[in-house]
């Protein structure tokens, strides 16, 4: 088949017919429900941009000879990453950066599992079929340009430090009940799908940071991919903050609004050939560390948030100027701390890339130091940039009347007149405040600062890993010898 167009995408969804649930209603078709249509047409844009761009988004397959999806591409060289980073910046430009899982965010990590099958080999009763699973899934992905979700948690039930095992009620948490000849049987919950139900298939791999240190819970301890119309599967949509307003009085909920779901696995017979990992905590534990997938998706993630605070840069240079208050000490520090988190994040970027190499797979590796900071900082700053914007906007991010008050012929021209800006008028104002709303105090960029915030892990013990990580002897040694060099110099012998 190879890169798909957004129709291919929207008809392999209507046809899928997977079990979504939102608002108490079971979703009879996602492509016409009025809480996933506007973000599966945004998907769907994203499919068609491989063929207007397709110098930038497209590759050549190396099995088939067709022309497939670059975010599958396996870099073999520092212009592979510059190609890749070139075309995550497209995807991310779509949207200002506000569609987090946009498709190559998870076809990187199976362009990096399926690459580094051989680690799916290593033990747990795991023998090469489970490599040759991952390298296969990655083939399958590629060529037919299946769209993802995944789900790496257990549900928030308990999170003190009992393992799955020791919850109150064991079988609650996804976990394997049977095995059989045809697969593993499984039945529990997971969460958190972003875009759940609006994708071809799942992938279930296990979170690194939230898994209790040290302990071993092999019936929890799985990685498998199935398609979301799978027996037994459903999916349990969240709320949508798409309210089904027009696209100009909600710029982003109206077209963004990803939908995040529970799963419920009810019975699910994942076939062998789907499953990657079965029953092994150790391996479980290394796996987005030991493929370098973590390391090809923070690339993916950094050049989405250098997108993302371009816009946001954008947004409040803009305000600024439409409400003249771009002279002010204060307004342009608040505006150049967003100036230097831009820079400071394409420098991580650059480093990244510039200091890349091949790894275990034969894989151009970003080097991970710029991207693990990175990863481990963005999150604060973006709740910081959007501060910065409820500072700035003050009443002006309330003072929006909607697109019906513009049009109505009785309060139309006062509400032109009354929300114009210093140098836009009203309606030009109101749309771009607006869009500073929906960035920062609507329910859809609530949502973003939270996603923002959590969707790599808990940065508590993301930060707590990145000390523990870090090569600290160095800079201790940097230390201990200015304090020799002054006690020898002080004369003082030891
Ligand atoms: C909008 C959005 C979208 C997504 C996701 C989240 C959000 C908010 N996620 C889930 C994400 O991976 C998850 O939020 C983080 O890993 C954090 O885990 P919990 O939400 O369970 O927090 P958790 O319940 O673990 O933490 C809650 C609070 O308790 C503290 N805490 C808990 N346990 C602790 C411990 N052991 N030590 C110290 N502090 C502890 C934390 O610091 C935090 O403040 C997700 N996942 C996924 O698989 N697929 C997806 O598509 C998405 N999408
Ligand atoms: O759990 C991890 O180690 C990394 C990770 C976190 C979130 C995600 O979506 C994918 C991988």
């Amino acid at each position: 088949m190879g890169a798909r167009t957004g129709k291919e995408y929207i008809d392999g969804i209507k046809k899928r017919k997977t079990e979504v649930w939102i608002h108490g209603e079971k979703v009879e078709d996602v492509t016409t429900h009025p809480a996933f249509k506007n973000v599966v047409e945004s998907v769907a844009g994203l499919y068609d941009l491989q063929h207007e761009k397709p110098e930038k988004m497209l590759y050549t397959s190396p099995t088939s000879g067709k022309k497939v999806g670059l975010s599958f591409i396996a870099p073999k060289t520092k212009e592979d990453l510059f190609k890749r980073r070139e075309m995550h910046t497209e995807w991310a430009t779509f949207s200002g950066g506000m569609m987090g899982r946009s498709p190559d965010y998870l076809n990187t990590s199976i362009m990096a599992f399926g690459t580094a099958s051989q680690f799916f080999a290593q033990e747990g009763g795991g023998s090469d079929q489970f490599a040759k699973n991952a390298a296969k899934y990655y083939e399958y992905a590629r060529e037919n340009d299946i769209s993802l979700t995944h789900t790496l948690i257990h549900p928030q039930v308990n999170r003190s430090m009992l393992t799955q095992s020791e919850q109150k009620d064991p079988f609650l948490s996804a976990r394997i009940t049977r095995k059989t000849q045809d697969g593993i049987v499984v039945n529990g919950c997971r969460l958190l799908a972003t875009l759940g139900g609006i994708t071809d298939e799942l992938v279930v791999f296990p979170s690194t940071i939230n898994r209790t240190p040290g302990t071993i819970d092999d019936p929890f301890a799985f990685a498998f991919a199935i398609p979301n119309n799978t027996p037994g599967l459903k999916f349990l949509s969240r709320e949508s903050f798409d309210y089904g307003k027009n696209k100009w009085d909600h710029p982003l909920g109206g077209r963004f609004d990803e939908s995040d779901a529970i799963i419920s696995f009810e019975d699910v017979l994942v076939p062998w050939e789907r499953v990657f990992v079965c029953e092994s905590t150790n391996i479980c534990n290394r796996t987005y560390a030991e493929t370098n997938a973590v390391i090809h998706m923070t690339h993916q993630v950094i050049c989405k948030n250098v997108v993302k605070t371009e816009f946001i840069l954008g947004v409040v240079i803009s305000m600024m100027e439409a409400i003249g208050i771009d002279q002010f000490m204060h307004v342009k520090e608040k505006a150049s701390e967003i100036m230097v988190i831009l820079e400071v994040m394409r420098s991580h970027l650059y480093k990244s890339e510039h200091n890349a190499k091949i790894d275990q797979y034969g894989n151009m590796t970003p080097d991970f130091e710029p991207l693990n900071a990175a990863r481990n900082w963005f999150p604060k700053m973006y709740q910081r940039m959007n501060e910065i914007i409820k500072i700035l906007g003050a009443s002006g991010l309330m003072a929006l009347p909607t697109e019906a008050d513009f049009s109505n012929t009785d309060v139309g021209p006062l509400v032109h007149r009354y929300t114009q800006g210093a140098n836009m008028n009203g309606e030009e104002k109101v749309q771009l405040f607006r869009l500073a709303w929906d960035i920062s105090i609507s329910a859809f960029g609530n949502r973003q600062a939270l996603y923002e915030y959590y969707f790599f892990g808990d940065p508590v013990r993301m930060s707590n890993a990145y000390y523990d990580g870090f090569d600290k002897k160095p800079y201790k040694d940097m230390v201990t010898n200015f304090l020799n060099k002054a006690k020898k110099e002080a004369g003082i012998l030891s």
